[in-house]
């Protein structure tokens, strides 16, 4: 039984043979909870995209559940940037959640009682059980988020990759978010989270990659998140308030 979620050493990412990122090692497992931590522009949606397979590795190698990443694409559970789904679509939450079953079910055949049951799992994990038959797009930005959390999570994924899965959400689906993402990496899911949220990043993380155009420290939160590797890492100044509380002030 494999046990690397993530395996990355000496990676450079980017686009049309440019890097964007360089220098990322990377060891994640089963469990685990790692939040890519860096400013607007610093690379993450695109570390996160080359966990999928969809941008260019352009140096180093990269290992995803075992395999090389473009081939780990159906197995690793993705939730996109709000906005990726177009809220205008004409789709009830449960065939939103139900896209999360294609790998099991292919596209094209009916749901089995099996993708029914994954599928009111979720959806009753995020407590959106009561939205089942609900528009979509008529639901909030957070529960619009939380909706595309249990698509992820109806394909039980080993491994969970959330891009700023906080942005635009209010504070209740914000909390709802949390408790599901600790469940679900109590169970042996391994996670990956970006966020330029540094508060969030301390909540949440086992493990952080802090990065901006290159990987500046990786590893547990307290050797990670320090004054001075947050300077660095942000290129202004980073100052840690009375209640353990990092601000950064860009400059
Ligand atoms: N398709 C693309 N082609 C070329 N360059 C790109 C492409 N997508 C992103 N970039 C560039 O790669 C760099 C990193 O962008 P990325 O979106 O990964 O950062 P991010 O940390 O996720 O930022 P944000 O928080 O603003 O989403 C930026 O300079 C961006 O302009």
């Amino acid at each position: 039984m494999a046990s690397a979620a993530l395996r990355y050493t000496g990676v450079s990412v980017g686009y049309q043979g440019v890097p964007v990122l360089t220098g990322v090692d990377l060891d994640l497992r089963a469990g685990q909870r790692l939040v890519l931590a860096g400013p607007n522009g610093a690379g993450k949606s695109t570390l996160i995209k080359s966990m999928l397979g969809l941008t260019q590795l352009l140096g180093g190698t990269a290992t995803v559940l075992d395999r090389p990443p473009a081939r780990a694409r159906g197995l690793a559970g993705y939730v996109p940037q709000t906005g990726t789904l177009d809220a205008d679509f004409p789709v009830s939450v449960r065939q939103v959640v139900m896209m999360g079953r294609y790998r099991e079910l292919g596209w094209w055949r009916p749901a089995r009682a099996a993708d029914r049951d994954a599928v009111d799992r979720a959806l009753d994990r995020v407590g959106l059980a009561d939205r089942a038959r609900h528009r979509f797009g008529a639901l909030s930005g957070g529960q619009r988020q939380r909706v595309l959390l249990a698509r992820a999570l109806a394909g039980e994924p080993r491994l969970l990759l959330l891009d700023e899965p906080f942005n635009g959400v209010d504070a209740v689906s914000q909390e709802a978010i949390v408790r599901v993402l600790r469940e679900v990496s109590a169970a042996g899911t391994a996670l990956v989270i970006s966020t330029h949220d540094l508060a969030v990043a301390r909540e949440l993380a086992d493990l952080i990659c802090l990065i901006n155009g290159r990987q500046w420290a990786a590893g547990p939160v307290g050797e990670t998140l320090t004054a001075e590797t947050l300077r660095r890492a942000y290129g202004g100044a980073a100052i840690e308030v009375a209640d353990g509380r990092l601000v950064v002030v860009e400059p």
